[in-house]
């Protein structure tokens, strides 16, 4: 596609600049012509951009289209009104600066198209954010809805702008539109009322009748069918086939939903729309003074109803005139002409004003509420040059003073007032003023203007009227007091009290023109001029006297000229540096001397020759389009470096700055972080050396009264011993190993022991049995007997004492044998047991039951206490010699027992415990005496030797011979 719209561009020149013949006007025409046969509606003359209207769908505005020519550079691809808004676009962002596109040609030509061509191309290619697509739609949006209140049908064009428009498009800083702002300028309001030949009156009457709802329509009163009303078929071609009135409608229903338009909005919008077309079917009749009369109320109800507004006060409005004379009000009656006139000012009126409100309330739901600092692109579209058989109105400042002057004024007072001025200009001519020959060619109340553009002839028929555009006071002050909301905005009392004269539409237009100057002065232009290139609208098909006529008005040729002859870009000083500054060592990054001096230096520098350029006062001139792409080219390529270098001085800064924060950062940590550990450190010293005085101050206190300096040393010596005590306590009641504690626990240490002893007691005691008890009892006993008197004791108390010890062994009757072999008559005297008591005595000892031993020692007990056991004996040495003191009752009894007993301790207690009598036992020291029987009394000597042996010896004296301790 793109391959073959090349192939196609080299169909003629697409830059009028390159054209050979540049000052021939044919071969301008042919260029054109070649161009538009091969559907290339598009050439340059250096950036303004012609347009010829195709009158047909190219296919050429599609989404790729406007991708391609995104961010291109401009001579990069064919001319397109892409190109031109992108360039605009392109020249703001990386400016920061304001722009304008001026569209001009005549009506139909394409001016309006051109300007939604490059709104839409805005809307697609910018960026965009979610929220602001808002602010986009209704940018969009707001275009069919004032192409229906302010288009109309023209001869010339279907479409036709019956106002001027000039729109701004707001960016924000990065590029994204934001918002816009519209202005108006003098809407055709003379439309409303009258239409030629061939016109209609404004869209949306007709499309409200084709469109609206049937109850809308019957709300307001009205009737589908516009041949029906006044002011919608005078042009006889109220229904167009080529508009589809109906479908237009929708967009425009759909479009006010999108602008905030509430439904009172539209109700009194309606409400305005429907009163103009129920005002011109008011119908006015003489009456017999000849005043104004209306016959028929049926449309005045309506209106009243509508506007809100009593019907009589309207009907006299309409029919009457206050005159202020001095200091009273006079109301007096129109003429049925100037009823007509009244009635027509007051529709003019409603809607012009209804117009601007409209604009107005547009412009709020477009009005970005972000104040920071916007760029525009505005769009101008003015007024199609239209050059009629008769044109009725032309924007002479003189005029506007025959209108104020005193006296009658008429339209033919006005011609010679003309005549008078002017009649001198070259380019003026009046029947009075043309000779001869140019008298046929003009009417009585005509003038003709010679325009750069071609010959005009101007007829000043109602010319003061229109131009005075008035709107009798009578009439204002009913529609200020109306009940319609939008009217009530539209005609404010204030201007009631204002004596001063309403502005003219001259003077509003001149007022117009110098705000719009105003506002284009301070933007970069760009420039569309647009050409029809046949009258009948159709496609294909080039007039050539039509086209020269507006390459001729519009100055295409001259333009061209300039170009070629001159120089191709011009700039000033300060925006070419600021642009192309980088370029050169010298201006970059900053250029400190006069801007001037400052592009002479860069162009001396990328080496300009002198014959491309010339430099003015404030701008420097560039004679051929190939030096400035050489120099953007230059300044695209330098771009990337400098991209390169700011973003490698930017990291850098950045990674310095982020070096610096963190090297900051870790000093203050590690401040911090020392700080800690010193407040630390010296917390701890400080712990420390409380510490150590408290525990030289208890050393030194030790023994003196308690007091706090010793405490924690005292806490310590507690804690200490008490923890070197836990593995040195006592396992069993016989252990009578104890920790020696420090002086100053000995108390402590004492109770201590104490507990721990009585604890081991108790537990000792709790797991003794009875049995062992008893033999403990007994080992007391024992301990009360032997401790301290008699050898071997200590070794006897491991011995445990057992109840059935007793055997013949025991009580060993060995020492009586011993004594029997010897001859010795010694008795023991034997214990026996029958059940008739303790009967006799017999020399035998008969123990042999063992568990008879206790039964039978019990038995004795009693007879022994009754008789005669006197005591008991046993040496202090470690032998086993037992000697049972016994006095007989009589002779034949024996006496005292010696017995050789293995369990001596064991015995001797049992006997003492069970004779219960005190001194019982008798611990001797070297000899005890017995006693058996008279003459058989003797003595047991006890000593001590290596060996152990009884024997006796030479004497018959008993002697016992106990082992040597130890030895046992
Ligand atoms: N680029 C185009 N492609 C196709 N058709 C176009 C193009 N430009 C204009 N037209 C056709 O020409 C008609 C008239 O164009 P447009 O309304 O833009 O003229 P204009 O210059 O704005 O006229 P006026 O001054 O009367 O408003 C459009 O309705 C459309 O049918």
């Amino acid at each position: 596609m793109e391959g073959a719209l090349t192939a196609r561009d080299k169909v003629g020149v697409q830059d009028f600049v390159l054209l050979d013949a540049y000052t021939s006007e044919s071969a301008f025409v042919d260029n054109l012509r070649k161009r538009f046969s091969e559907n290339l509606i598009y050439t340059y003359i250096g950036t303004l951009l012609v347009s010829m209207n195709p009158y047909q769908e190219l296919g050429i505005y599609t989404m790729s289209q406007m991708e391609l020519y995104q961010g291109v550079n401009f001579f990069e691809l064919p001319p397109h009104v892409y190109a031109i808004a992108d360039n605009a676009y392109r020249m703001m962002c990386s400016e920061l600066n304001n722009h304008f596109i001026l569209i001009s040609g005549e009506s139909g030509a394409g001016k309006t198209e051109a300007s939604k061509k490059i709104l839409q191309y805005f809307a697609v290619t910018c960026p965009m954010t979610e929220s602001l697509q808002i602010a986009r739609d209704r940018l969009l949006l707001s275009n069919p809805v004032l192409e229906a209140f302010g288009n109309a049908k023209t001869p010339r064009n279907d479409n036709s702008s019956r106002f001027g428009k000039y729109m701004d498009i707001q960016f924000d800083f990065q590029g994204i539109p934001v918002g816009g702002h519209i202005i108006g300028y003098l809407i055709e309001k003379s439309r409303v009322v009258y239409q030629n030949q061939g016109e209609r009156n404004f869209h949306i009457f007709y499309q409200l009748l084709a469109g609206g709802e049937a109850e809308r329509l019957a709300y307001l009163g009205l009737e589908r069918d516009p041949q029906l009303y006044k002011y919608l078929s005078q042009g006889h071609c109220a229904k167009e086939s080529s508009l589809n009135d109906k479908n237009d409608w929708k967009t425009v229903s759909n479009a006010f939903s999108v602008i905030d338009f509430t439904e009172a909005d539209l109700e009194n919008l309606f409400g305005i729309i429907a009163s103009v077309l129920h005002l011109g079917n008011v119908c006015f009749q003489e009456d017999d003074q000849g005043c104004a009369a209306v016959p028929d109320t049926h449309e005045i109800k309506w209106i009243a109803k509508l506007l809100g507004i009593y019907p009589s006060v309207l009907l006299e409005a309409l029919t009457h005139r206050k005159i202020e004379a001095k200091t009273e009000e006079v109301i007096c009656p129109l003429t049925l002409e100037l009823s007509v006139y009244a009635r027509d000012a007051m529709a003019k009126a409603i809607y012009g004003r209804t117009f601007t409100w409209l604009v107005n309330k547009i412009n709020s739901s477009l009005v970005n509420k972000d104040f920071t600092k916007k760029t525009v692109i505005g769009l101008l579209d003015i007024y199609g040059f239209e050059v009629f058989d008769k044109n009725g109105y032309l924007f002479v400042l003189l005029k506007d003073e025959e209108c104020i002057r005193p006296g009658p004024a008429t339209d033919l007072s006005f011609l010679e007032k003309l005549e008078e001025k002017v009649g001198k200009h070259a380019h003026f001519q009046t029947r009075k003023l043309a000779g001869p020959k140019g008298r046929k060619r003009i009417g009585w109340m005509e003038f003709r203007l010679f325009h750069y553009a071609g010959e005009v002839t101007y007829c000043t028929k109602g010319f003061l009227e229109k131009n005075n555009d008035l709107l009798y006071r009578h009439l204002k002050e009913v529609l200020c007091c109306c009940k319609n909301g939008i009217l009530r905005e539209c005609f404010l009392v204030a201007e009631l009290e204002s004596r001063k004269r309403p502005p003219t539409v001259g003077t509003q237009f001149k007022n117009s023109l110098s705000s719009l100057l105003e506002i284009l002065i301070s933007k970069e232009p760009s420039y569309i001029r647009c050409i029809k290139p046949n009258e009948r609208k159709e496609p294909s098909k080039f007039d050539d006297f039509l086209v020269r006529h507006q390459i001729k008005y519009l100055g295409l040729m001259e333009h061209l000229r300039v170009r070629r002859a001159g120089f191709a870009y011009r700039r000033k000083y300060e925006h070419f540096l600021q642009r192309y500054k980088s370029l050169c060592p010298d201006t970059w990054p900053h250029w400190h001397g006069p801007p001037g001096e400052g592009v002479e230096r860069l162009i001396k520098y990328i080496g300009y020759k002198p014959e491309e350029y010339k430099l003015g006062k404030t701008k420097i001139f560039i004679r051929f389009p190939r030096t400035l792409f050489a120099t953007e080219d230059a300044f695209e390529f330098s771009k990337h470096q400098l991209v390169a270098r700011i973003q490698a001085t930017y990291k850098g800064c950045l990674g310095r700055r982020e070096y610096v924060k963190r090297k900051e950062a870790a000093t203050k940590l590690e401040a911090h972080w020392r700080g800690v550990l010193a407040r630390k450190e010296v917390k701890r010293r400080k712990w420390a050396i409380q510490i150590i005085r408290r525990f030289v101050n208890g050393f030194i206190n030790r023994n003196k009264p308690l007091s706090p300096d010793d405490e924690e040393f005292l806490v310590l010596v507690r804690k200490n011993y008490i923890l070197n005590l836990r593995y040195h306590v006592p396992k069993n009641v016989l252990d009578k190993s104890w920790l020696r504690p420090p002086s100053i626990l000995e108390t402590a240490s004492d109770l201590l022991r104490k507990m721990c002893t009585r604890n081991l007691v108790r537990k000792y005691c709790h797991g003794v049995s009875a049995e062992w008890k008893a033999m403990m009892q007994q080992k007391a006993i024992t301990s009360e007997i032997f401790r301290g008197k008699k050898e071997g004791y200590a070794e006897s108390l491991n011995q445990p004492f057992v109840n059935t010890r007793i055997d013949e062994g025991d009580i060993n009757p060995k020492v009586f044998q011993l004594m029997s072999n010897e001859k010795i008559q010694y008795g023991v005297p034997v214990i026996k047991y029958d059940r008739k008591g303790f009967k006799a005595r017999q020399r035998q000892l008969i123990l042999t039951q063992k568990a008879a031993y206790v039964v039978e020692l019990a038995k004795i007990k009693q007879k022994i206490e009754y008789s005669a056991l006197k005591g008991v004996s046993t040496s202090s040495l470690n032998d086993g010699i037992l000697v049972i003191h016994v006095s007989p009752e009589n002779n034949k009894q024996k006496g005292d027992a010696i017995l050789l007993c293995e369990h001596v301790f064991e015995v001797v207690t049992k006997l003492a415990m069970l004779v219960k009598k005190e001194n019982l036992v008798n611990v001797v020291q070297g000899s005890l005496q017995f006693y058996i029987s008279p003459g058989k009394e003797g003595t047991i000597v006890f000593d001590t030797g290596p060996e152990e042996q009884i024997y006796r010896d030479k004497n018959g004296q008993l002697t016992v011979v106990s082992g040597w301790l130890g030895d046992r």
